[in-house]
C-alpha cells in the first residue's frame, strides 16, 4: 500500500482515532501524497508542505468541523482537503469540474469560508466567535494565518477588534518569513526577532494587543503542536499561537527555493527537478513586458518609481527591483496602501507606476476613486491577470476591473490589444497625463517575438480600425482582439474591427462612423459583460439613436470557476468558435 496510514483516513473523525505515536509517520505520508499528485496536476504547493505537521494537529486536537477552522488565503489547504474527505478527488484539483484550489464552503463542511484573497481568516473567524457567544453555543475558532498575510490591513483591523472582545478566538500564526516572495517590512522584522528570542525586554505586540500570545514553537514537532494546541483548546478569549515553520519542508528544492516552489508547475516527484527549458525562443509573458518596459523607462526617467504589493514575482517589477533596489518597492499585501502611496508620490512630482493584480486591486477601490481619481492624480495603475486567470478560479479571475474602473470619473481606461501596444501605453503613461490611467492585461504570453520596438505615443482615448468591411462591425478591447483579428483574416471575413484600446475616454467620433455605416454592431470583451464595453457602446447607441442592432458578447453575470483558460473562454462564450457563429449569423 503506499500510503497505508492515509489510507485509514476518510474524515478527520478517522484520524482521531489513531495514537499520537502513529501521527509521525502520517505527516511524510501526507507530505508524499500532496507531492504525488501536484507533481503532475500543478498547483501551491510550497505553502501546504510547509503545514502538513499544523494540519494534522488542528484536525487531531479539535473537533472539526464542529469547531471551526478557517485558513487564511487556502493555498495551503491542501492537506485539510485530503483529510476532510476530498483525498479520491484530489486528483481533481483546480481541474473544470474538479475541486477548488482553495478552501471553499460549497465543497465540504470543513471549508467554513471561503478564500482566495489573503488576510480574512482572523475577521471571519472572529466573526463565527461573536455569533457562537451570542448564540450561547460553545465551539472552537481557529484562524490560520501567514506573516505575509498578517501584515495586511485587514488582518490588523481584525486584531484590533478582536483584542477587545471575550471572543474564544486561537489565531495560529505561520511562520515562515515568507510570501511568495521574501516577506517585508517592520512585523517581519519583529517576527524575526521574536523567533531568535532578543525580544526579552520588550513589549510583545500581540500581547500589547490584549492577546494571549505563546510561542514561537516549531511547527514540524507534532508532539509540541499537539500539547500545545490541547493547552489552548482550553483557554479562553483571544489567543495567538506563534508557530514556525518551513515553506517547503520536505522536498529539497522547495525549502531551498521558496520563491519557485510556490507553485512551481509540473516537477519530478522523486528530485523534485523541473522540467528542462527547451530551446524555443518563446514570446514573453505580458508581466515580463511590463517589467522590462518600466525598467526601460526608468533609466530614462528618473522620476519613475515602481510599486507591487507583494507580487514582485508575479508582476515582474522583480526586474526593476534588482535593477534600481531605491525605486521599486514592494510594499507587502498592502493593495490599499500601495495606491495611496502612489497617490502620495504624485503630488510630489514622482511618476508611480502601481502594479497590482487586477483583481486585488478590488481590496483598493475606494482608494482609487478617493485617493487617486477625484483628486486628479495621475497614477499609472498596470494591472496585470486582467481576464480569465484559469486555474486559481473565481477569486482570482480579473474580469470585473473594467466594469468598477468605468464608473469611476476623471481615470483613462485603457487595455492594449498585444504586447507592443502595452510597450507604448506605457511609456505614452511616462510622457505625463493630467489624469491617472489604468491599462489591463492577461496572465500568460504574449503573442509577439520583436515586441521591443522603438516607441510610440498613442494618442490617449483614440481607437484603430484593424479591418474595414461593411454592414458588420466588430468592437473588441484588450488582448481578445487578436483573437478577433486572427479569426476574421484566416476566416476571410469582410466586417469591420475596430479595436477600442481605450474604454475611457471613449473614441465617440469613430464609433459615430461605424453606427452610420453599419447595420449590426458585435461588442466583445473578457470581461463582465455588464459595465464594461458592451454596455458603454450600447449607451451611446441610445444617446445617438442608433438604429442597427447591438450584441454584447462578455462574461455572463456569474461568478466563472477555475479550470484551463481554453475551457473557460468557451464556457463563458467569448472563444473563437462561439464569436464566429455570431458573425455568421450576422452576415
Ligand atoms: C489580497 C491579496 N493580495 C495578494 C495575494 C497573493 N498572494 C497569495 S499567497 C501570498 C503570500 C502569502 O504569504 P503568507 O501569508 O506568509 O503565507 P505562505 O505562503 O508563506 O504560507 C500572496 C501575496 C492574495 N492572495 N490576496
Ligand atoms: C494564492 C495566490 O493568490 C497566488 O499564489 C496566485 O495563485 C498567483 O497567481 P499567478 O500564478 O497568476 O501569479
Ligand atoms: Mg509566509
Amino acid at each position: 500500500m503506499a500510503y497505508p496510514l492515509l489510507d485509514r483516513i476518510d474524515t478527520p473523525e478517522d484520524l482521531r482515532r489513531f495514537r499520537e505515536s502513529e501521527l509521525k509517520d502520517l505527516a511524510p505520508e501526507l507530505r508524499r501524497f500532496i507531492i504525488d499528485i501536484i507533481s503532475e496536476k500543478e498547483g501551491h504547493l510550497g505553502a501546504s508542505l510547509g503545514v502538513v505537521e499544523l494540519t494534522i494537529a488542528l484536525h487531531y486536537v479539535f473537533q472539526t468541523p464542529r469547531d471551526l477552522l478557517v485558513w487564511d488565503v487556502g493555498h495551503q489547504a491542501y492537506g485539510h482537503k485530503i483529510l476532510t474527505g476530498r483525498k479520491n478527488v484530489f486528483h481533481t484539483n483546480r481541474d473544470l469540474g474538479g475541486i477548488s484550489g482553495f478552501p471553499k464552503r460549497r465543497e465540504s463542511v470543513y471549508d467554513t469560508f471561503g478564500v482566495g484573497h489573503s488576510s480574512t481568516s482572523i475577521s471571519a473567524a472572529l466573526g463565527m466567535a461573536m455569533a457562537t457567544a451570542l448564540k450561547n453555543d460553545s465551539r472552537k475558532h481557529i484562524a490560520v494565518i501567514g506573516d505575509a498575510s498578517i501584515a495586511s490591513g485587514m488582518a490588523f483591523e481584525a486584531l484590533n477588534h478582536a483584542g477587545v472582545s471575550n471572543a474564544d478566538l486561537l489565531v495560529v500564526l505561520n511562520d515562515n518569513a515568507i510570501g511568495i516572495d521574501p516577506s517585508v517590512g517592520a512585523l517581519k522584522q519583529y517576527l524575526t526577532r521574536t523567533k531568535s528570542g532578543n525580544e526579552t525586554g520588550q513589549e510583545n505586540l500581540f500581547e500589547a494587543l490584549n492577546f494571549d500570545y505563546y510561542g514561537p514553537i516549531d511547527g514540524h514537532d507534532l508532539d509540541k503542536l499537539i500539547h500545545e494546541l490541547e493547552r489552548q483548546k482550553n483557554l479562553k478569549g483571544p489567543r495567538l499561537l506563534h508557530v514556525r515553520t518551513t515553506k517547503g519542508k520536505g522536498l529539497q528544492q522547495a525549502e531551498q527555493d521558496q520563491v519557485k516552489y510556490h507553485a512551481p508547475g509540473r516537477f519530478d516527484k522523486i528530485t523534485g527537478e523541473l522540467p528542462p527549458k527547451n530551446g524555443d525562443k518563446l514570446p514573453p509573458k505580458y508581466q515580463e513586458v511590463f517589467g522590462e518596459t518600466i525598467l526601460e523607462l526608468a533609466k530614462v526617467n528618473e522620476k519613475i518609481v515602481g510599486i507591487t504589493p507583494a507580487m514582485p514575482t508575479g508582476s515582474s517589477l522583480k526586474i526593476m527591483m534588482e535593477a534600481m533596489p531605491d525605486r521599486a518597492f514592494d510594499v507587502g499585501i498592502a493593495e490599499q496602501h500601495a495606491v495611496t502611496l502612489a497617490a502620495g508620490m504624485v503630488t510630489q512630482g514622482l511618476v508611480p507606476f502601481c502594479t497590482i493584480y487586477s483583481t486585488f486591486l478590488q481590496r483598493a477601490y475606494d482608494q482609487v476613486i478617493h485617493d487617486v481619481a477625484l483628486q486628479k492624480l495621475p497614477v499609472i495603475f498596470c494591472l496585470d491577470r486582467a481576464g480569465l486567470v484559469g486555474k486559481d478560479g473565481a477569486t482570482h479571475h480579473g474580469v470585473f476591473d473594467l466594469a468598477y474602473l468605468n464608473l469611476i470619473p476623471d481615470l483613462i481606461i485603457a487595455a492594449p490589444m498585444d504586447a507592443v501596444e502595452l510597450r507604448n501605453l506605457m511609456f505614452t503613461a511616462s510622457q505625463g497625463l493630467d489624469l491617472p490611467i489604468a491599462m489591463r492585461y492577461p496572465r500568460g504570453r504574449c503573442n509577439i517575438l520583436d515586441w521591443k520596438m522603438p516607441f510610440q505615443q498613442i494618442p490617449i482615448g483614440e481607437s484603430r480600425f484593424l479591418s474595414k468591411g461593411s454592414k458588420v462591425a466588430l468592437i473588441s478591447i484588450g488582448t481578445i482582439g487578436s483573437m478577433v483579428q486572427d479569426l476574421i483574416e484566416s476566416e476571410k471575413l469582410s466586417i469591420t474591427h475596430l479595436d477600442a484600446r481605450f474604454l475611457k475616454p471613449f473614441d465617440v467620433k469613430v464609433l459615430k462612423q461605424i453606427f452610420s455605416s453599419h447595420d449590426h454592431i458585435v461588442t466583445i470583451e473578457d470581461g463582465t459583460e455588464i459595465g464594461g464595453l458592451g454596455d458603454t457602446v450600447l449607451g451611446l447607441a441610445s444617446q445617438l439613436s442608433y438604429q442597427g442592432s447591438i450584441h454584447k458578447i462578455g462574461i455572463p453575470d456569474q461568478f466563472i470557476e477555475h479550470g484551463s483558460t481554453a475551457d473557460l473562454h468557451k464556457m463563458a462564450g467569448i472563444d473563437r468558435e462561439s464569436l464566429l457563429i455570431k458573425i455568421k449569423s450576422l452576415i
